[in-house]
C-alpha cells in the first residue's frame, strides 16, 4: 500500500495584509517550497495523489463552536479595516479574505487523508497544508491558525471510522493548547507535546503546558507534555524522549490512528524553535511511530518558518512513509541536563498513568531541581546578552545524505529443501571464501555431514552481507542448521572486517561469549536467563524474569535499553539472532524487526534456526517493509518486573549516556 500525499496551491493563497512582527513569518512559500522540493527529488510521483476538500460545517463544529464558525464565515466580505478588527480579538494570528476558504481546505485535507488511511486505500500520508491548527480553540483563532485541523480529524476518525483510540504526536515546537483544550478529559485520544517552554517565558505562555499537565477527570494521563527549558536541543534530546517516554507509553496505548501534528520550527535554523536538531531527525521520528496502529499514520503540516530545513525535513518525512532506508545518525551526544530534568519529571508524573513506566525514577529532588532553576536564571542574564549574537548567527547544517533504495530490497539463505518466501531473494551464488576461511568454517563445530552445506550456506552468508555492505540488497534472513555456530562465525570471521560496528541482537538463551571488549560489535542478549555477571561494557544481557513471551517486559527493554544502545552506537549492520526456543511472540518479532531498521540504513540479517522456519513468514514480512501488526496483550499489561530492567538502566548508563532518562544528583 501506498503513501498519500495532499497539497492545493489554493492555500498559497492568502498572506499578512499588514505590518504585524509576530505573523510575518508565515508565508505562503511555507507551502510552495516544500511541495517543490518533494516534486524536485521526485518524492511526489511516487506518493498518491489524493485531492483535498472543504471541510463541511458540520466537520469543523466537530471542534469549534457555532458563534466562532459564524464569526469566521464573515471574513471573506470584510474590508481591511474589518479585518484588522477582528484579527485583533485573538493573539499572534491574522485573517485576510481568502483565509477562510484555505482553512477549510487544510482542515478537509486533513478529513481527506484520515479516510484515505482509515480505508486502506494508502497505508499513510501527509497533508501540506496552512493555516495551521494546533493553536486554535474552540471559539477562538491563535498562533496562525483558524480550524483545528488535527483535532477535527481525529474526532472524525473516531465518528466515521470508528476509531477507538487516536494518538495525536505534536512536535511541532510550539504547545498545541487548542488539541490539549480538546481533549484533555478525553482517554479516547491520547495527546503528546513537546514545545519551548523555558519555564513560561515562551510563547504561548501558558502554565498548563508544563510536564504537570496529564489530562483531566478520565483524561487523566492521556495529556503528556514535555517542556523543552532551553533552546539548543539536538537530536539526541529527541530520540531520548521518543525511547523514554512516548513510545513505552504509545505501545501500551496500542492507538488504532496516529496523528502527527507535523510542525518543523523544531528542526535547527527555525527562527521560532532556535533549536539544532537536524532535519533527518524526522526520517527516525516517523519511522519509530509507523509500526503502530498497524502503520496507519497521518502526517499534517502545522509550523517550520525556515523554508531551507522545512523543505528537507518535509522531504525526509514523507521520503520515511514511502519506506525508503533511513539515513545513518551521526555522532549523537548525550542528553542535556535539561532535557534529563525534563524526562525526568514527565515520567514521575506519568508513571502513576502508565505502567509500563511504573518503576521510573521519582521527580529530581527539590534542590537539585531548585540549583537548576537557580543556574537557569543565572544562565537568563547571561543568555540576555547571547541573545542577539546567536539570532545574528545563520545556523548551518549538512545537507541531509541521499537515501537510496538498494535494488534488492530482502534475500534469503536457505537449505536447498526450503521454499522461498514471496518478495524474497534467494541467494543462491556463493562467493569462493578462498581457503583461509573456509578452513577456519570447517573448525567450527559443523558436524562432517553439515560440512558440505555448511561452507555453502556460509559463504551465502558473506555474500550476503557483503552485498548490504554495498547496498545491492537492504536485508535478509537465513535459515542454518546451527545458529550458534553461525553466530560465531558471522561475527567473528564474516562481519568484522565487512563492517566496522556489529550490532548483535539475540533473543533467546544462548552462550554468546565473543571477545566483544574491542567495541567493533556490541551484543544485547534478551532471554528468559538471569545472567548475574556483566561481561563489561559491550555484552549486555537483558533477563526478562518471565521470558521473552512477557510482551510488556520485551517493549520496556526494547524502548529503554536496546533502541537507545542502537542509537548511540550507530552500527553497521544488524544481526538479529532467533535462538531456538525463545518464546517471543510473532507480534512482538515483527515489531523488533521493524524497529531496527532505524539503524545501519536498514541493513539487518536475520539468523533463525533451519527447524524454526515457522516463523519465516513473519519475518519475511517485516524485512519487506509490512507494519507489524499491534501487540494486543499491551492493552492489559501483567504486573512486569520493570524494576529490574530500571536498576539495569541506571547501572548502564555509567556506559552509555542515550540511557540516562535523570538529572545526575553530582551535578
Ligand atoms: C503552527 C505554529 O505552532 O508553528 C504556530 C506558531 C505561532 C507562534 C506565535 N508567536 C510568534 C512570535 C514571533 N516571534
Ligand atoms: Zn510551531
Amino acid at each position: 500500500m501506498g503513501t498519500a500525499l495532499i497539497y492545493d496551491e489554493e492555500m498559497t493563497k492568502y498572506k499578512l495584509l499588514w505590518v504585524d512582527p509576530a505573523c510575518k513569518i508565515e508565508v505562503p512559500e511555507r507551502l510552495s517550497v516544500s511541495y517543490e522540493a518533494l516534486v524536485r527529488t521526485g518524492l511526489s510521483d511516487r506518493c498518491v495523489s489524493v485531492p483535498p476538500r472543504e471541510a463541511s460545517d458540520a466537520e469543523i463544529l466537530l471542534v469549534h463552536s457555532e458563534e466562532y464558525l459564524e464569526g469566521v464565515k464573515k471574513t471573506p466580505h470584510m474590508t481591511l479595516e474589518d479585518l484588522k478588527e477582528f484579527t485583533l480579538q485573538y493573539g499572534d494570528v491574522y485573517f485576510h479574505p481568502n483565509i477562510y476558504h484555505c482553512a477549510k481546505l487544510a482542515a478537509g485535507s486533513a478529513l481527506q487523508l484520515v479516510d484515505s488511511v482509515m480505508t486502506g486505500k494508502v497505508r499513510n500520508g501527509m497533508a501540506l497544508v496552512r493555516p495551521p491548527g494546533h493553536h486554535s480553540m474552540r471559539s477562538a483563532a491563535s498562533g496562525f491558525c483558524v480550524f483545528n485541523n488535527v483535532a477535527i480529524a481525529a474526532r472524525y476518525a473516531k465518528q466515521k471510522h470508528g476509531a477507538e483510540r487516536v494518538l495525536i504526536v505534536d512536535w511541532d515546537i510550539h504547545h498545541g493548547q487548542g488539541v490539549q483544550y480538546c481533549f484533555e478529559d478525553d482517554p479516547s485520544v491520547l495527546y503528546f507535546s513537546w514545545h519551548r517552554y523555558e519555564r513560561q517565558k515562551f510563547w504561548p505562555n501558558l502554565r498548563e503546558s508544563d510536564y504537570d499537565s496529564v489530562g483531566k477527570g478520565s483524561g487523566a494521563g492521556f495529556n503528556v507534555n514535555v517542556p523543552w527549558n532551553e533552546v539548543g536541543m539536538e537530536n539526541s534530546d529527541y530520540l531520548s524522549v521518543f525511547c523514554h517516554v512516548l513510545l513505552p507509553v504509545a505501545y501500551e496505548f496500542c492507538p488504532d490512528l496516529v496523528l502527527v501534528c507535523a510542525g518543523f520550527d523544531s528542526a535547527i535554523g527555525d527562527p521560532e524553535g532556535e533549536m539544532c536538531a537536524t532535519p533527518d531527525i524526522f526520517a527516525h521520528l516517523t519511522h519509530l511511530l509507523m509500526n503502530l496502529a498497524g502503520g496507519k499514520l497521518c502526517a499534517v503540516l502545522e509550523g517550520g518558518y525556515n523554508l531551507t530545513s522545512l523543505a528537507q525535513s518535509v522531504c525526509q518525512t514523507v521520503q520515511t512513509l514511502l519506506g525508503d532506508p533511513l539515513p545513518q545518525l551521526a555522532n549523537l551526544r548525550s542528553p542535556c541536563e535539561s532535557a534529563l530534568e525534563s524526562l525526568q519529571c514527565v515520567r514521575s508524573v506519568q508513571r502513576r498513568y502508565w505502567s509500563i513506566l511504573k518503576h521510573a525514577a521519582d521527580s529530581a529532588t527539590t534542590d537539585v531541581s531548585n540549583k537548576r532553576i537557580k543556574l537557569a536564571k543565572a544562565e537568563e542574564e547571561k543568555a540576555e546578552t547571547a541573545e542577539d549574537e546567536r539570532s545574528q548567527e545563520e545556523k548551518v547544517w549538512p545537507e541531509p545524505a541521499e537515501r537510496l533504495r538498494p535494488p534488492v530490497c530482502s534475500a534469503s539463505v536457505l537449505p536447498d529443501d526450503a521454499a522461498c518466501p514471496d518478495g524474497l531473494k534467494r541467494l543462491v551464488s556463493s562467493k569462493d571464501l578462498g581457503p583461509l576461511l573456509v578452513s577456519r568454517i570447517r573448525n567450527r563445530s559443523m558436524e562432517d555431514a553439515g560440512d558440505a552445506d555448511g561452507v555453502a550456506t556460509f559463504s551465502r552468508l558473506y555474500t550476503l552481507i557483503e552485498k548490504m555492505r554495498t547496498n545491492e540488497i537492504g536485508n535478509g534472513v537465513a535459515l542454518v542448521p546451527d545458529v550458534a555456530a553461525a553466530v560465531e562465525c558471522v561475527v567473528q570471521d564474516l562481519g568484522s572486517d565487512l563492517v566496522s560496528r556489529v550490532l548483535v541482537v539475540c533473543v533467546g538463551k544462548e552462550e554468546l561469549n565473543y571477545a566483544t571488549a574491542d567495541g567493533k560489535m556490541l551484543v544485547v542478549q534478551i532471554s528468559g536467563e538471569d545472567k548475574e555477571e556483566q561481561k563489561g561494557k559491550y555484552y549486555i544481557p537483558v533477563c526478562l524474569k518471565k521470558g521473552c513471551g512477557d510482551t510488556v517486559g520485551f517493549i520496556q527493554a526494547v524502548f529503554g535499553l536496546l533502541l537507545p544502545l542502537g542509537y548511540e552506537y550507530d552500527p553497521g549492520l544488524v544481526l538479529l539472532v532467533r535462538m531456538p526456543g525463545s518464546g517471543v511472540g510473532d507480534c512482538m518479532w515483527q515489531q523488533l524487526i521493524g524497529l531496527l531498521k532505524g539503524f545501519a540504513k536498514g541493513h539487518t540479517l536475520v539468523l533463525m534456526q533451519t527447524n524454526d522456519g515457522a516463523c519465516m513468514g513473519p519475518t519475511a514480512s517485516a524485512l519487506l517493509g509490512h507494519p507489524a501488526p499491534p501487540l494486543q496483550e499491551l492493552l492489559t499489561p501483567l504486573p512486569d518486573d520493570g524494576g529490574a530492567l530500571e536498576r539495569m538502566r541506571e547501572r548502564l548508563q555509567a556506559d552509555w549516556k542515550m540511557l540516562q532518562t535523570t538529572v545526575s544528583s553530582g551535578n
